[in-house]
């Protein structure tokens, strides 16, 4: 969810749910957010119930989120896979804002000074992937959630039968 101005070709509901700072402010005082945070000038949250349910019908939930949230869900969900996605070089990632063609320098500006204070937070996460290449990083994105499905912990809670019998 965000405050952010919908930019062309964005759908509502698919892209972001757009809201004016008054309904964001509205849902924040009813604790509809699991995090929040403004980020360049405009709010961006995540509704708890949407992930509840997407949650109950058993995908993995990504939340494609800047650090101030990464740092309240970390509060709230320790138990998460949090993934630093860094760009090679602050040059590259100057032109691909820029090539993208939707900001302001201004707000390019902006956005490269969050960059760099985000990448001095990046002990924060578990792993880093840098982004050179779509597909390689959407690869080793993909690589990171499957190991994580079979951490011990989570193996072993659905072994649970298995090592009943072991132990009997
Ligand atoms: N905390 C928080 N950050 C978000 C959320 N949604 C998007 N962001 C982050 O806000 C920043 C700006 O997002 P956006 O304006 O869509 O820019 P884009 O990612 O460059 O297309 C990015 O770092 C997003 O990861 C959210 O729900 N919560
Ligand atoms: N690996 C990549 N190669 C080329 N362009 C990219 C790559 N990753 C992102 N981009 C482009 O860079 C721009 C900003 O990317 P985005 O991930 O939205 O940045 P941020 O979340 O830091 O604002 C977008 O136009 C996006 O298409």
């Amino acid at each position: 969810m965000t405050t952010r101005r919908q930019r062309e070709g964005e759908v509502d509901g698919v892209d972001y749910f757009f809201k004016t700072r008054e309904e964001f402010e509205s849902l924040i005082e009813q604790d509809k957010f699991i995090e929040y945070a403004e980020y360049v000038g405009n709010y961006y949250g995540t509704p708890i119930d949407y992930v509840k349910e997407t949650m109950e019908k058993g995908y993995d939930v990504f939340l494609e989120i800047e650090v101030e949230g990464a740092k309240q869900v970390r509060e709230k969900f320790p138990e998460a896979l949090f993934i630093f996605l860094a760009p090679p070089d602050l040059t590259q990632l100057e032109e691909r804002l820029i090539g993208r063609g939707t900001d302001s320098m201004e707000v390019i500006k902006h956005r490269i000074r969050e960059a760099k204070r985000e990448l001095n937070l990046m002990n924060l996460y578990d792993y880093v992937v840098i982004n050179e290449d779509v597909q390689q990083a959407k690869r080793r994105v993909q690589c990171i959630v499957e190991a994580s499905h079979m951490k011990r912990a989570r193996v072993e809670s659905k072994l649970r039968k298995l090592l009943l019998e072991v132990n009997n």
